[in-house]
């Protein structure tokens, strides 16, 4: 690249539930170094558990001086770190905890310029900056009647997916504002400013109140996507002057569209840990968001997160909203949405099956079912969900069944079955059933021309969630797969899933416990590029180009056709097996 990259370091944040963490990259994208701070463990004062105080009626919340106090200790402990030139940081970003809100006094967007590096953070700003000592945390469930006024609103939840990315959710922050309106309005009044956890993290660094990021601000319930302006008709369910609320939310979110920093360093951190005055801050956004960018993922590729739920992360450039998952305005491609699909049932309804086949819970005789050619499970088709899904959206249940297609009218005729002949079909059938799920939700978030030309699938109609689809729909292939999480390292799930989805383009693992902060730390580099007009690259070709592909992940076998094909005929009988849940 240019003689500027030379000796640059970036830094991305991951302000999480349950620590901070600050990586540093180098120019060549390589990891520096890694600092955490543990809240339970480093600021124990506080008395959280795993980050947060839980309450009786559902209410779960972090302290905001806890985080304060984070900062300046991540900083602390990286200013003493030898092989480490604060002074060379040119940029930074980073991601944190989705839906979490903090709110600012009246004084609080005036004390941030002000900082002096001789005193803390906290000792500053806390409490005089802040109208509630607390941040709803994400895992928050006590907003259930704010949530069905947000749909009623909006004409149902599909509407309300329809406008916003997402159907209501106890944690989005609408309802959660919503809620601090009603019940505590002496709060509220007092409140000037609302961040997102991400935009206040970014406003800690920059010295300056920072308007929320885009891609973040669609996990609250209140932007309209199409639009992209906040919703006036959802606004008025936290407050009838929508004026007042814009402005407390501090105006027009930042676009996504072409990087800019939201300012340069707080003099606070350069005056006290040596840092350079010049570097930039960019917007910063939620956990998952950032994810995506902490790999070179283009459109029609997908991150399958396998670890205790199964998430499906992928770059679309179709607004396809459902109530069951959620789409997101991506954080660095223009015109294109981040969809996230959650599952509940992964790991913990897999080693279900395996504890069956294994008292010691080995996972050999499970996987040896998995990848069994004899075991014939052609036929078969089943549902396990010990714990209530999300998608689809249903209680606990399990379905077991065989099934055969008629040869005159093409329909599949199912035989609920209590047992299957043994649990190793049970194994097999799991892993298939899971990993064709995530095949038929991701289908219509794929682009058309992902369609494979030379598969057939003929006219018949399925319904998965709520909608009717043609068969043809399920020619899609992504185009290239992404395995993390837990049970990415378990061969056997990973090469079915990898044959279920179909990735024509090549299936790959990688190993990080890290991806979110990695993320902040790629945007922030190439914002710095792209903004200083030292690459004209956009986000995706920029990583896919630098991306450290011999290091950073481990390329997988190439899914083989036939292997892709033979689950187009599984398709009808999942959406018949569905219908019966
Ligand atoms: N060798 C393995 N084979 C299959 N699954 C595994 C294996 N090792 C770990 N896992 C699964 O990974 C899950 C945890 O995933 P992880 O990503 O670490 O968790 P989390 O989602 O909580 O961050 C466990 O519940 C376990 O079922
Ligand atoms: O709510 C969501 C996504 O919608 C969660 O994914 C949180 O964003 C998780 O935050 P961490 O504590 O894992 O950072």
């Amino acid at each position: 690249m240019t003689a500027d990259k030379v000796g640059a370091f970036y830094l991305g944040f991951d302000l999480s539930t349950q620590q901070l963490k600050c990586l540093v990259i180098d120019q060549n994208l390589a990891l520096v170094h890694s600092e955490t701070i543990g809240f339970d463990k480093d600021l124990s004062h506080y008395k959280t558990t795993k980050g947060v105080y839980l309450h009786e009626d559902g209410t779960v919340e972090c302290p905001v001086a806890m985080w304060l106090e984070a900062v300046d200790l991540v900083f602390e402990r990286m200013s003493k770190h030898k092989h480490i030139d604060l002074s060379l940081v040119r940029a930074m970003s980073g991601s944190c905890q989705q839906h979490g809100s903090v709110y600012w006094a009246e004084s609080g967007p005036g004390l941030l310029p002000k900082l002096d590096s001789k005193q803390s953070l906290k000792q500053q700003l806390y409490p005089e900056a802040f109208s509630r000592n607390v941040a709803p945390n994400w895992q928050d469930h006590s907003t259930g009647e704010e949530c069905r006024e947000f749909e009623e609103s909006c004409g149902g939840a599909a509407q309300l997916a329809q406008v916003t990315g997402s159907r209501a959710h106890h944690r989005f922050t609408g309802p959660q504002i919503m809620k601090i309106a009603k019940k505590e309005p002496e709060v509220y009044r007092a409140t000037s400013k609302v961040s997102l956890v991400s935009s206040f993290l970014a406003s800690i660094l920059a010295g300056e109140f920072t308007p929320l990021e885009e891609a973040d601000a669609c996990g609250m319930n209140l932007y309209n996507i199409d639009k992209r302006d906040y919703d006036d008709k959802l606004l008025r369910n936290v407050d009838d002057d929508t004026e007042t609320l814009r402005s407390k939310l501090g105006g027009p979110p930042i676009n996504c569209d072409k990087p800019a920093p939201v300012g340069t360093l707080s003099p606070y951190f350069v005056e006290k840990y040596g840092l350079n005055p010049e570097c930039q801050i960019f917007p910063f956004t939620g956990d998952n968001l950032a994810t995506i960018c902490s790999l070179p993922l283009q459109p029609n590729d997908v991150l399958v997160s396998l670890g205790t739920s199964t998430t499906i992360l992928l770059v679309t450039d179709q607004y396809h909203p459902s109530p069951n998952y959620h789409l997101f305005i991506h954080p660095t491609i223009p015109r294109h949405y981040m969809g996230m699909i959650c599952y509940c049932n992964g790991a913990l309804a897999r080693e279900r099956i395996r504890d069956q086949l294994s008292e010691t819970h080995d996972w050999e005789p499970f996987n040896a079912a998995v990848k069994s050619t004899t075991l014939n499970t052609d036929n078969e088709i089943a549902c396990y969900f010990p714990l209530g899904e999300i998608v689809p959206n249903v209680p606990s249940s399990y379905r077991r069944a065989t099934f055969a297609k008629s040869p005159d009218s093409q329909e599949v005729k199912l035989e609920l079955k209590d047992a299957f002949a043994d649990i190793a079909h049970d194994a097999k059938n799991i892993v298939e059933s899971q990993a064709l799920s995530c095949r038929v939700r991701i289908s219509p978030l794929l682009s058309k021309d992902c369609a494979d030309p030379s598969v057939d699938l003929g006219d018949s109609m399925v319904h998965f969630d709520c909608d009717d689809f043609p068969l043809s729909e399920y020619k899609k292939r992504p185009r290239r797969a992404f395995f993390v999480g837990g049970a990415s390292k378990n061969d056997a799930i990973v090469e079915r899933f990898a044959q279920v989805l179909g990735a024509t383009d090549g299936n790959f693992r990688l190993e990080t416990p890290n991806s979110c902060a990695l993320g902040g730390c790629y945007r922030a580099m190439w914002s710095h590029l792209y903004y200083g007009g030292l690459t004209k690259a956009p986000f995706d070709n920029f990583l896919n180009e630098q991306f450290r592909w011999d290091t950073d992940v481990q390329s997988l076998s190439l899914t083989k056709d036939k292997e892709w094909q033979y689950f187009n005929n599984k398709i009808q009988a999942l959406s018949e097996l569905e219908k019966t849940l």
